[in-house]
């Protein structure tokens, strides 16, 4: 039997993972797993029933009981929660944070791990997030880690926040940002971290499409 192709892109927030794992995904016809929408559904979930930030033992109860979907439409993957269309609700700044924090707790990484590899399946699959070429997936067939300075990450957040009608300051986005990387690099488990085997990209100064071109060429180089 052959293998499914997995090609897993990690970096930190900002960096572009979601859009050019979508735009790879789609191009060569994979599957795609947006793992930190797994971890915003846990958080927007644990906001809405009050849940104590320390109840280690109910987040990781959410977590592996999550009743969640997606589905693939022209805006993008859709994240449902019970039914309900919550792709807005957990994009919000506040539910990241959230999100960044419940991340960093192994009870709740340990009950996300096997819902994530259940969505490896023919003919592949695109897996974005922090930990999927060192962690989830650590035979995946290309690695890549995908990153650009915090000051361009919280410039494209601003300006993503702005389209969409959102007041917020540069500022705050950039404080936000340190914040989450500082969480994220440090925690025990999982830290995000380039797998030994992956290819770093910094696109500080590259465009959407440069950085697809140059993921598409290593694909087709393998
Ligand atoms: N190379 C790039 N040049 C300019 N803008 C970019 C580039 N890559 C992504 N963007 C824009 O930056 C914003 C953030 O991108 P995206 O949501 O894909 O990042 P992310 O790494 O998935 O973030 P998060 O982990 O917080 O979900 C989007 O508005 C996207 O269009
Ligand atoms: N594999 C993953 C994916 C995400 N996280 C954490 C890190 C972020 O703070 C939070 C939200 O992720 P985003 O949607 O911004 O990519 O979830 C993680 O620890 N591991």
């Amino acid at each position: 039997m052959t293998e499914a192709l997995i090609i897993t892109i990690d970096g930190p927030s900002g960096s572009g993972k979601g859009t050019i794992s979508q735009r790879v995904a789609q191009k060569l016809g994979l599957q795609l797993l947006d793992s930190g929408a797994l971890y915003r559904l846990v958080a927007l979930c644990s906001i809405r029933q009050a849940v104590d930030p320390d109840d280690v033992v109910k987040l990781a109860e959410l977590a592996r009981t999550l009743p969640v979907s997606f589905k693939l439409g022209s805006e993008g993957v859709a994240a449902f929660l019970n039914g309900e269309d919550v792709s807005q609700a957990i994009r919000l700044e506040e539910v990241g944070l959230v999100a960044s924090k419940v991340a960093a707790l192994p009870e709740v990484r340990a009950a996300l791990l096997e819902r994530q590899r259940d969505f490896a399946a023919p003919p592949g699959l695109v897996a974005d997030g922090r930990d999927m070429g060192t962690v989830v997936f650590p035979n995946a067939t290309i690695k890549i880690f995908l990153t650009a300075s915090a000051e361009e990450r919280a410039n494209r957040r601003f300006n993503q926040l702005k389209a969409r009608g959102e007041s917020v300051s540069l500022a705050r986005l950039l404080e936000d940002i340190q914040e989450r990387d500082s969480r994220d690099m440090n925690r025990q488990v999982s830290p995000l971290k380039p797998a030994e085997d992956a290819v770093i990209i910094d696109s500080s100064q590259m465009g959407i499409d440069d950085v697809q071109d140059a993921i598409l060429a290593i694909v087709d180089n393998r």
